[in-house]
C-alpha cells in the first residue's frame, strides 16, 4: 500500500544493469518543476525512462497524482501510450516534412487524450509559436524547434512533463530566448514538471525542487534552497556553489538605479528592477563567492547589503576554503570564503555574524 498523498508523483524503482544500479524512492510535488541534477552516469535518464514506461526495473512503483501506472507486486505495468505523459528531448525530433502545426496534430489525432483546439491555442500562446506555426522544422531555429516540441508535448495533456536536458543542444543565446518561455511554462502548468540538466544555472533559474541523484541513488531530495545549500549537495562543493531568495519588491530608487527587496531575512539592494512594481515577488541567485562575512556590522562599507546572520554549518569543499551555511531569519545563505578569513575570524557553528552581499551579484 502506498501512503502518497493524491497530487504527488510517487517513483520507486529497483533496477540492475552490469556496472549500475538504480534504486530510489521518490516522493515528488504534484506540480511545479523538480531538477534531476547529477555527474553524467548517475541515472538521471533512466529515472525518467522509468517513469516513462520505456524501461522496465526489476521492480517498481509509480504513482502520479493518485493513479498507479505501475506497480510490480501487483503485476501492474501501463505500457508507455496509454501513461499520459510529455518526454521532450535534447533536441525536438519533429518530423522535417510537416509544418509545425501539423507536427503537433499528428500526435493529437493518436492520444488517447488530447488539447482541443482552444486549448492547443493557448499552448501556442503560451510558447510564442504561433507566427511559426506554418513553416517545417528546417525553417526553424533550434529554439523554436525546441519551443515546437514542448507544444507537441503539451498538446497530449500529459499527466506529467519530463524535459531531458532540452536546453543542452542550444547555444547560450538560444538558451537565454526559451528560458523564459520555460519559465512560463512553470507558472502556468498545474502539472509536475521533471527537469534533467547539468546547469546549475538552469537549476536555480526553473526549479522548485530539486533532486541530486549519485550513482542511481537519491542524495538529497527537497525545496530547491534547502537542498542548493546543503553542504554535502554537490552543488554546494563547486565553484558555482549558489542560493536562492524568495523575495518581494520593497521600493525603487531609480535615482540610484537600485530596487529594494524584503524577504524574512531582511532588506536587500539590488540594480533597478524598472519593469517589476512594488510587492512583485521574484527569485534571487546569490552566489556563494559574492557573499563575504564580517563579525561586526560595518560603519562604512561601500557593500549596500549587510544583514545579521548565525552560521549553521561550515565544510572545507577544496583545501584553502570553506563553505559556510547560514541562517537568515529562517532562510539558509552560502558564502564561500578563504580558510585563512575563516581560522582569523574564529568562525565556528552556532556564531552571529554579518553577512555582506555584493549587489552587482544578484540575478
Ligand atoms: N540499456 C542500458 N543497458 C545497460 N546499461 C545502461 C543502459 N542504459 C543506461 N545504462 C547505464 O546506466 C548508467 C546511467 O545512465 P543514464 O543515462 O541514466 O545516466 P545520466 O545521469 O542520464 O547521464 P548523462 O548525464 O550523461 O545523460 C550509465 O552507467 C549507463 O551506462
Amino acid at each position: 500500500m502506498s501512503n502518497t498523498p493524491h497530487d504527488n508523483l510517487h517513483a520507486r524503482f529497483q533496477l540492475a544493469f552490469s556496472g549500475f544500479q538504480l534504486e530510489t524512492d521518490l516522493q515528488l510535488p504534484g506540480s511545479g518543476v523538480t531538477a534531476l541534477f547529477g555527474h553524467s552516469g548517475s541515472g538521471k535518464t533512466t529515472l525518467l525512462r522509468c517513469i516513462a514506461g520505456l524501461q522496465r526495473p526489476d521492480s517498481g512503483f509509480l504513482q502520479v497524482r493518485g493513479q498507479v501506472w505501475q506497480d510490480s507486486a501487483q503485476g501492474v505495468f501501463l505500457p508507455t501510450h496509454q501513461r499520459p505523459l510529455g518526454y521532450v528531448f535534447q533536441e525536438a525530433s519533429l518530423f522535417p516534412h510537416l509544418s509545425a502545426r501539423k507536427n503537433m496534430d499528428y500526435g493529437r489525432k493518436r492520444a488517447v487524450q488530447a488539447a482541443n483546439d482552444a486549448e492547443l491555442a493557448a499552448i501556442v500562446d503560451m510558447l510564442g509559436i504561433g507566427h511559426l506555426l506554418d513553416k517545417i522544422p528546417a525553417q526553424l531555429s533550434g529554439g523554436e524547434r525546441q519551443r515546437v516540441g514542448i507544444a507537441r508535448a503539451l498538446a497530449l495533456k500529459p499527466q506529467v512533463l519530463l524535459m531531458d536536458e532540452p536546453l543542452a543542444a542550444l547555444d547560450l543565446k538560444r538558451k537565454q530566448e526559451i528560458l523564459p518561455f520555460l519559465e512560463h511554462l512553470h507558472r502556468e502548468l498545474d502539472i509536475p514538471i521533471l527537469y534533467v540538466t547539468h546547469s546549475p544555472q538552469e537549476v536555480t533559474q526553473l526549479a522548485d525542487h530539486l533532486v541530486v541523484l549519485e550513482a542511481g541513488r537519491v542524495v538529497a531530495s527537497g525545496a530547491l534552497a534547502e537542498v542548493l545549500t546543503r553542504l554535502d549537495s554537490p552543488m554546494a562543493q563547486g565553484k558555482e556553489a549558489s542560493s536562492v531568495l524568495q523575495v518581494k519588491v520593497w521600493d525603487h530608487e531609480p535615482e540610484f538605479h537600485l530596487s529594494h527587496v524584503g524577504f524574512a531575512g531582511g532588506v536587500i539592494s539590488l540594480p533597478y528592477q524598472q519593469a517589476t512594481a512594488v510587492g512583485t515577488p521574484l527569485r534571487l541567485r546569490i552566489d556563494a563567492r559574492d557573499v563575504s562575512l564580517t563579525l561586526q556590522q560595518p560603519a562604512q562599507t561601500s557593500i549596500l547589503n549587510v544583514l545579521p546572520a548565525s552560521i549553521t554549518g561550515m565544510a572545507q569543499p577544496v583545501a584553502g576554503q570553506v563553505m559556510v551555511r547560514l541562517n537568515l531569519g529562517g532562510v539558509p545563505l552560502l558564502a564561500h570564503i578563504t580558510q585563512k578569513s575563516a581560522s582569523v575570524m574564529g568562525l565556528r557553528v552556532g556564531m552571529a555574524v554579518f553577512a555582506q552581499i555584493k549587489a552587482t551579484a544578484i540575478v
